[in-house]
């Protein structure tokens, strides 16, 4: 049976990576938002150049990098018409409304915080920035609340590409509309291989960058807990980091290249994140020595375990009087970070029936089945959509003023996202990430 649903879902599967990577590009409107790019960075083509292609108000018209002959490489590449020879050249350019910053994390507040005092809307690249001290600066700065010459604060937005995907408001509302009384446990894992496949000078791997899996990856599987929660935790309570392998540990004393830690939500659930570049060699039937040089392939996922309920009425279940309906209900998200590639929503259910006073079990049996979410409808969206392109959507959107879907990383979200990373440092024992000298 299942090998039937399999074949059948491979037709959409194909045709929406082969839109996304080719897709249609209607004429650009009159007043389409003018975006110029920070460096010429490796993620901006997925984040924002192809994203662009699809949507009718934003043009990607410039680019700068620390290098010019770098950056106009890359602008030929991408077809993207102006170089500047510096990132202050792009920032005095008038022709540019807004940008994007996909720099080392170490320098996302300071440029912000410059794009917006040139009078820049800005898409900054996650993590907002090096620490909780940084990312208030940022969004606590007087520039977002002081009106532009179009009686409007400027916009920014932390790049959390994946909260814009329908498939996490599928997941959320599965889990129900107090989800901070509803939530027992929750599970965040991310993990890449990225040690194998890029060389370890690699911006992830540099502290004075503010690399390191917590803020990279990590960053994920932190704002998982956070969105599934709807609710900031209590207290970090657990906090264990693996650090870059020899001889590069040397140069990076400081850098996890991993992190396991939990927190104490309100009420008492627990949220628990697994990030890692590397391995911790689990999942493998190979020899420890060997295992833990190895990568653990892992699908990221966050998986909630709701706290068991009573069932109010249940015409399936017919019950005497006496008896009560229970229902403990487990939420798997596998893959919210490129949904559109593929991502399996797994809802399982474990169903007792119970004697209500002494609450012993009778019966029990397990229920399971999976959804899939690509596109809500009457919200603008298409099945083949990447986060990046919803995410392109509603920025847009927020600098038009228009109304959009009202999914958004609000300043006071990307705050505390990062006192929450703070909090997880500060409990392994790693010192934070450092705070730039830039002042505003
Ligand atoms: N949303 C997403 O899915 C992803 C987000 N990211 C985030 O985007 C950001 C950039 O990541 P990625 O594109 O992989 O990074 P890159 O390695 O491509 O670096 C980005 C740019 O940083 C600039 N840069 C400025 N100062 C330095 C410095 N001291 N050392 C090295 N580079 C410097 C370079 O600009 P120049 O060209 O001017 O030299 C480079 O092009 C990170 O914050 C990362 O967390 C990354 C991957 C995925
Ligand atoms: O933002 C990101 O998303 C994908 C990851 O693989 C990458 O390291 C990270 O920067």
């Amino acid at each position: 049976m299942w090998i039937t649903t399999w074949l059948g879902s491979i037709p959409g599967f194909v045709s929406r990576i082969y839109t996304l990577f080719r897709p249609p590009r209607p004429a650009k409107s009159s007043n389409a938002i003018r975006l110029g790019l920070f460096g010429a960075s490796k993620i901006g083509p997925l984040a924002v150049i192809n994203p662009a292609l699809s949507h009718p108000d934003v043009i990607v018209v410039a680019v700068a990098a620390r290098d010019r002959t770098k950056a106009e490489a890359y602008a030929k590449k991408w077809d993207i018409p102006i170089v500047h020879d510096s990132y202050d050249d792009l920032l005095a350019d008038p022709s540019i409304d807004a940008v994007y910053i996909p720099l080392p994390n170490s320098l996302h507040a300071e440029w912000a915080l410059k794009s917006l005092k040139a009078g820049k809307h800005v898409l900054l690249e996650k993590p907002s920035a090096s620490n909780n001290e940084e990312a208030r600066m940022l969004f606590e700065s007087p520039i977002l609340f002081a009106k532009n010459e179009n009686a409007m604060p400027p916009v920014l937005l932390e790049a959390f590409h994946y909260r814009f995907h329908p498939a996490f408001d599928a997941f959320k509302s599965l889990i129900g509309d107090k989800p901070e009384q509803q939530i027992e446990h929750v599970w965040a894992k991310c993990v890449m291989p990225w040690a194998l496949l890029i060389p370890f000078d690699d911006i992830r791997f540099k502290y004075q960058l503010a690399g390191g899996a917590t803020m990279d990856i990590g960053t994920y599987a932190v704002s998982w807990l956070r969105n599934t929660f709807g609710a900031e935790p209590e207290e970090c309570i657990s906090a264990k980091h693996a650090l870059l392998p020899e001889p590069y540990i040397k140069d990076e004393p400081s850098t996890e290249i991993g992190m396991k830690a939990a927190w104490r939500f309100p009420g008492g659930a627990i949220g628990e994140i697994n990030c890692s570049l590397s391995s911790w060699g689990e999942s493998t039937w190979l020899p420890g020595f060997i295992a833990k040089r190895l990568p653990t392939f892992s699908t990221p996922h966050v998986i909630a375990q709701l706290k068991e309920v009573t069932v109010p009425e249940d015409p399936e279940v017919k019950l005497v009087p006496g008896k009560e309906h229970r229902v403990k209900r487990t939420v798997s998200f596998w893959m919210p970070l490129f949904p559109t590639i593929w991502h399996r929503i797994n809802i399982d259910e474990v169903h007792t029936i119970r004697d209500s006073k002494s609450l012993s079990e009778l019966r029990r049996w397990r229920t399971s089945r999976s959804v899939k979410e690509y596109k809500i409808s009457g919200r603008a969206g298409e099945a083949w959509w990447s986060t990046y392109r919803y995410q392109l959507e509603e920025f847009v959107n927020a600098v038009k003023g228009r109304p959009g879907s009202g999914v958004w990383v609000s300043h006071e979200n990307s705050i505390k996202q990062m006192r929450m990373i703070d909090c997880a440092y500060k409990k392994a024992g790693l010192p934070l990430r450092p705070t730039t000298e830039y002042k505003s």
